[in-house]
């Protein structure tokens, strides 16, 4: 609400630290180097059948060993609040899983009239904003909420609400951040290749996230799972600089800069004017591998919560848990409720 940023197409003109982090190019654990031997596809593979749920469920218990059982968010709620007692409560919700069911078509997940109607009102009551991995004007044409945050293509694009609603004080609404737009034309040929070399596999979906590209296999038989992952790679071996993650049933093809669903809640954090402070108590809401850096900033931190969408147990570092996007919902309409009638001796901020 304080610091507003000002309009960034490159790296080096946001804040000094964001600088200092996005040039350092480490490799992330769950990242795959594309120029690695041939397990990588192996690999790729074993991930995206290891994130599916129903893979899940069936696991053997030994393999859950690491899987955790969070604590309903929703039973929890009361608990929550008196540990937001005094602190400004900042909302961050992904798209995918958490506001709209998972579907077998991506560009057909929309986010129901009584979801939109929700993060209206929670937006009201709270800065709020939307990270996610789909590009930013897509997760908008879903969403339509102009007075919100939203973070696209994985928090590599940050746009501030419109002007005039309540938590944008400056005068400028637009583009707060955008790290990796350097890659922007290397994306989009990347994206094409992908969409070419793709074509004859049926099922096989490749989505423009604009500074990502995703490889969809949710619609792919399993069988063919093997072939789709060699075709991506034979695209990505002439690109090694690229980063890919995993998500549910999709690849995500990535720049190569340090930046991520965690850096992204950091970001908004110190555009909202909190990036010192002790009395905010950020709300990280996700069911994906991507939200995991999210959720770690929150326990690195140690404000806020991180709660993870997810009927199954997961190896996540999130503190409560949530079964799917009506859950969600339930739970963000008590917080609006409790945020209007606080119960006795509670004073919410
Ligand atoms: O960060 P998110 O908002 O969760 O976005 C992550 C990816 O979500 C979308 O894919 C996922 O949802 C699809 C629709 O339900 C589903 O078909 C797909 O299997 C899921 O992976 C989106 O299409 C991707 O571009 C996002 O990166």
């Amino acid at each position: 609400m304080t610091k507003q940023n000002v309009l960034v197409q490159k790296p080096r003109a946001g804040p000094d630290r964001y600088i200092c982090s996005i040039s350092n190019k480490k490799v992330l654990k769950e990242e795959v180097d594309v120029n690695g031997a041939g397990e990588i596809i192996g690999s790729w593979v074993d991930r995206l059948r290891a994130s599916s749920p129903t893979h899940i469920k069936s696991s053997t218990p030994s393999s859950l060993t690491n899987m955790v059982h969070l604590p309903s968010a929703m039973k929890m709620f009361n608990q929550i609040m008196d540990e937001s007692k005094g602190k400004q409560i900042v909302m961050f919700l992904d798209y995918d899983g958490t506001l709209s069911p998972i579907v077998d078509d991506p560009d057909r997940a929309f986010i129901s009239h009584k979801m939109r109607t929700t993060v209206k009102k929670l937006a009201r009551c709270f800065p709020t904003a939307i990270v996610s991995g789909r590009c930013m004007d897509k997760v908008y044409s879903f969403v339509k909420l102009a007075e919100i945050y939203y973070a696209g293509s994985h928090g590599m694009d940050i746009r501030e609400p419109a002007k005039g609603t309540k938590y944008k004080k400056g005068s400028h609404a637009g583009i707060l951040f955008q790290p990796a737009s350097e890659y922007l034309p290397m994306i989009d040929k990347v994206y094409n290749e992908l969409v070419e070399k793709t074509k004859l596999t049926p099922g096989a979906k490749i989505e423009n996230n604009k500074f990502c590209a995703s490889v969809h296999f949710r619609s792919v038989d399993e069988k063919k799972w093997t072939e789709l992952a060699h075709q991506v790679k034979s695209v990505l071996k002439n690109y090694p600089e690229l980063r890919v993650t995993q998500g549910r049933k999709v690849l995500e093809i990535r720049p190569p800069i340090n930046w991520d669903k965690g850096k992204a809640l950091e970001f908004l954090l110190e555009s909202l004017g909190f990036a010192n402070c002790n009395d905010v108590f950020p709300i990280y809401m996700g069911d994906d591998r991507t939200d995991e850096d999210a959720f770690k900033v929150l326990r690195e931190r140690g404000q806020g919560i991180g709660i993870l969408v997810s009927k199954y147990p997961k190896e996540t570092s999130a503190s409560y848990s949530l079964q799917e996007p009506s859950e969600v919902m339930d739970f963000l309409q008590r917080l609006v409720h409790w945020k209007r009638v606080p119960y006795v001796g509670q004073t919410p901020m």
